[in-house]
């Protein structure tokens, strides 16, 4: 078994070191790096099929109860292939929890699924659409976000999404303003409605901006990383209400996050990004020594203790990153 000690903070030049000697064996896991790759895709579960399979069957992954469906795609930001020929297949109502180091292309794939970034190549589709801009059935909360100042009160920071205006003032109407009460009570945050948002803690913040989310009703939720700065038991919280209020809709949720825990026993799926690749599949099938030492080329460790999970690279060092989680040991 390999020791667990915690990743060193400035791994990226031990990562790039590596990446350009070309050695793949002794890579870091949590390097993560963008990978042009043989274009080898791992999938499994979920009607998912490996790229080379679906195009010898024919397969389009497309079907009426699919959330999210992508064929063969390739993404790439700056000039560099980030996630390569990926193939998959949501259906509607998952609950998924997308996991990987840092930059392994959890954010390109929410921006590429929100159609902000065009596919290098593939097809990409919501609700079986084409992925556009602006689908106002998929909900998104991005990864970094700024703290709004001064004195709005939390139901104006939600009202804010609504984009409404008359004469140059916000102006919402009786249909929005009853919107932003009902997504405020979906999150159970009427209590915040008249506090002023600097003046609240980061979870009650969290939960104002998953209320944002929710305005347009979307049958699809998008959200980065939105655990992070949240003590754990606020993470778990957080998690245990997003998951009841996406079966109460039957809204497919995809979260992204550098720690597995607090999703487990929630998680309908993982998918599970490294080098270029995407592994989909259970937390039992994704999770596990052999699949992520697989998806990551190098030796990895899966350990289970205590009712958690670590992933662990070899000569230590998690394979996954916590995220403002200073004490909280190595784990995935
Ligand atoms: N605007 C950009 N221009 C060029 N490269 C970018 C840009 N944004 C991200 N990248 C690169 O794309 C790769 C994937 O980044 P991405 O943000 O998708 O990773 P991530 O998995 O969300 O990481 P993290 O967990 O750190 O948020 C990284 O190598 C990153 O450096």
């Amino acid at each position: 078994m390999m020791s667990g000690r915690p990743l060193s903070p400035d791994i990226s030049a031990e990562c790039a070191s590596e990446h350009a000697s070309g050695q793949s064996a002794h890579v870091p896991a949590s390097c993560g790096f963008p990978h042009a790759g043989s274009g080898s895709v791992q999938v499994s579960g979920l009607a998912s099929t490996p790229a080379s399979e679906a195009a010898a069957s024919g397969a389009t992954a497309r079907s009426a109860s699919q959330s999210i469906s992508l064929q063969d795609v390739t993404l790439a930001r700056g000039g560099r292939v980030v996630l390569s020929q990926i193939s998959l297949a949501i259906p509607q109502g998952s609950f998924v929890g997308v996991l990987g180091a840092n930059g392994a292309g959890k954010t390109t794939l929410f921006h590429a699924l929100l159609g902000l970034e065009p596919a290098v190549q593939g097809s990409m589709q919501i609700n079986a659409q084409p992925v556009r801009r602006g689908h106002r059935s998929v909900g998104y909360m991005p990864q970094m976000r700024k703290l709004i100042g001064g004195q709005f009160t939390g139901w104006s920071m939600v009202a804010s999404a609504l984009h409404g205006q008359r004469w140059g003032l916000p102006w919402y109407g009786r249909a929005g303003r009853a919107a932003v009460d009902a997504a405020l009570a979906a999150v159970d945050a009427q209590d915040l409605a008249q506090r002023p948002v600097a003046a609240l803690s980061g979870g009650e913040r969290q939960r104002l901006l998953l209320a944002q989310t929710l305005l347009d009703d979307p049958s699809v939720l998008l959200l980065d990383e939105p655990l992070a700065s949240l003590d754990p038991a606020r993470m778990r919280e957080t998690v245990e209400r997003i998951h009841t209020l996406a079966r109460a809709r039957n809204m497919t949720v995809l979260m992204s996050a550098h720690d597995i825990n607090p999703l487990l026993g929630l998680m309908d799926h993982v998918l599970y990004l490294a080098r270029g690749k995407a592994l989909l599949g259970t937390v039992d099938e994704v999770i596990t020594t052999k699949a992520l030492t697989a998806l990551y080329g190098a030796p990895v460790d899966v350990v289970r203790a205590g009712g958690r999970v670590f992933v662990v690279a070899e000569g230590g060092g998690s394979a996954l990153q916590e995220h403002d989680c200073g004490g909280c040991g190595a784990h995935a």
